[in-house]
């Protein structure tokens, strides 16, 4: 099967020019001005922006968590990121304390295995590094393709682990050639605010927010930093919010270390004004929570200073009565919020269509540097010759609204409901399928595969 895309506006990380592109089975075999292949099928994109396809590294599909479990499956999951453009996810094996990681590896598989509509990977997280697991990392790395392990500084008593088992951890990783994620916040100091929380009859959603202040972010992310520095192990961290967390990062680079940082979607343009409405801030309870509108434009201008590397989404979905566990209780309200399908749209409509960041840097942070990062590129993350033919075809004027009545996510409601926004993803391609076309999608569950990664560098 080839496919000949005529007259759309290529963009890449680096580059922007009107032309054509040949697909050939899965890749792309020929870019350049006016091509004449015989192709099976032509696609028109004259006035459509052709971008490389989008790559969330921070999903969480049909995860156990805080009692129950995330509402998107890997098809559901995978099939709405695909409709916002998203053809490749990283979704969140978690280790059960006490456990493996092999059988925590074998239970993930058991319900993703023939499932996926898009693109897979996975992340390991460790949440019980010791003896047993240890030999478990060059196995999962050599032989699984997994090269980046999750840990968590927070969740006390479920997934945190301590210092030590985390300087352990990052000279194992960093010795067969992995990468750390992690989930930095000062888990010790939110386990205290929310208990006095609680004890002071405190039970709404805000207090949710007010039990993780900026400071319990930004000590464990400086903390995350020197252990990287002081193990020399690659680290990432998931999730960023705030000023405080991202100078931490920003004096590391004054001894010449980088450290990858990822924010979401929601911390660019969404604030904490949103807990100040009774329960129906629960939408909204996820961790790190919303914070402040000085720490937006903090992490817009980091994008543009090359010190926020990947724009995700921190995907995990719960329907409205999964939220409700938490009515008398802000801590038990299950934590996430769903924006897989709308990553790619919104960071468009409010970075490049409002001029915050350039086409360029869209791409870099959404699709390049996650393939990049992650042990995929060029594989994955651009347009070029041998590359996965993972395309989107986008009308960069087209407008349109957010809601949970039309998305495509398995949630009864949108933390962006009624937001309007400007450029729609048009066409879809996986792999040189027409995954997406005229709001369909045309490809079925077991089309997306899981993708080995090859071990990575701490430079991009
Ligand atoms: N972020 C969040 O609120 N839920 C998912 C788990 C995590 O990433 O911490
Ligand atoms: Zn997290
Ligand atoms: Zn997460």
């Amino acid at each position: 099967m080839s496919i000949l895309i005529k007259n759309g506006n290529i963009v890449t990380a680096s580059e922007n020019f009107i032309g054509d592109i040949f697909i050939e089975g899965e890749t792309i075999s020929a870019i350049g001005k006016n091509l004449n292949y015989e192709a099976d099928e032509v696609i028109e994109a004259s006035g459509k922006l052709i971008f490389p396809g989008g790559i969330d590294p921070h999903v969480h599909l049909d995860m156990p968590f805080m009692g129950t479990f995330s509402s998107d499956s890997y098809e559901t999951g995978t099939r709405a990121a695909l409709f916002g453009g998203t053809t490749m996810v990283i979704d969140f094996i978690l280790q059960t304390q006490g456990k493996s990681l092999r059988s925590a590896l074998e239970e993930w598989k058991g319900r993703s295995d023939g499932n996926a509509v898009g693109d897979y990977s996975f992340h390991m997280a460790v949440t019980d590094y010791n003896e047993n697991t240890k030999p478990e990392i060059r196995e999962m790395i050599e032989e699984e393709g997994i090269t980046s392990f999750k840990t968590f500084m927070a969740y006390k008593g479920a997934l945190m682990v301590d210092d030590r088992q985390m300087v352990g951890l990052m000279e194992e990783v960093k010795q067969h050639g992995g990468l750390i994620n992690v989930h930095a916040t000062n888990g010790d100091m939110i386990d205290y605010l929310v208990q006095k929380n609680r004890n002071e009859g405190n039970r709404a959603p805000i207090y949710h927010y007010l039990s993780q202040p900026e400071v319990t972010e930004a000590e464990a992310s400086e903390r995350f930093v020197d252990m990287t520095n002081f193990t020399g192990c690659p680290g990432y961290i998931v999730h960023l919010t705030c000023e405080g967390a991202l100078n931490a990062v920003r004096n590391a680079t004054r001894r010449n270390q980088h450290v990858f940082v990822e924010t979401c979607i929601q911390y660019l343009i969404l604030d904490a004004s949103l807990y100040e409405q009774d329960f129906e801030g629960a939408k909204w309870v996820m961790s790190p929570p919303l914070r402040e509108k000085k720490d937006q434009e903090t992490l817009w201008a980091g994008i543009n200073q090359g010190l926020v590397n990947v724009v995700a989404t921190d995907h995990c979905p719960f329907f409205w009565e999964q939220k409700l566990m938490g009515i008398d209780d802000f801590s038990k309200i299950p934590n996430g919020h769903p924006a897989v399908e709308n990553r790619m749209e919104l960071l468009y409509s409010e970075g490049v269509d409002k001029g915050r960041i350039t086409l360029s840097k869209f791409v870099e942070v959404a699709c390049t540097n996650p393939a990049k990062i992650f042990g995929m590129y060029p594989k994955k993350g651009t347009i070029s010759i041998g590359s996965d033919a993972d395309l989107v075809i986008f009308d960069p004027n087209e407008k349109h609204t957010i809601s949970a009545k039309t998305h495509h996510m398995n949630v009864d409601y949108s933390g962006y409901e009624g937001w309007e926004v400007t450029g729609k993803v048009k066409t879809v391609l996986l792999r040189g399928k027409v995954a997406i076309d005229n709001n369909e999608c045309l490809i079925p569950k077991g089309y997306g595969q899981f993708i080995k990664r090859s071990k990575v560098s701490d430079k991009i």
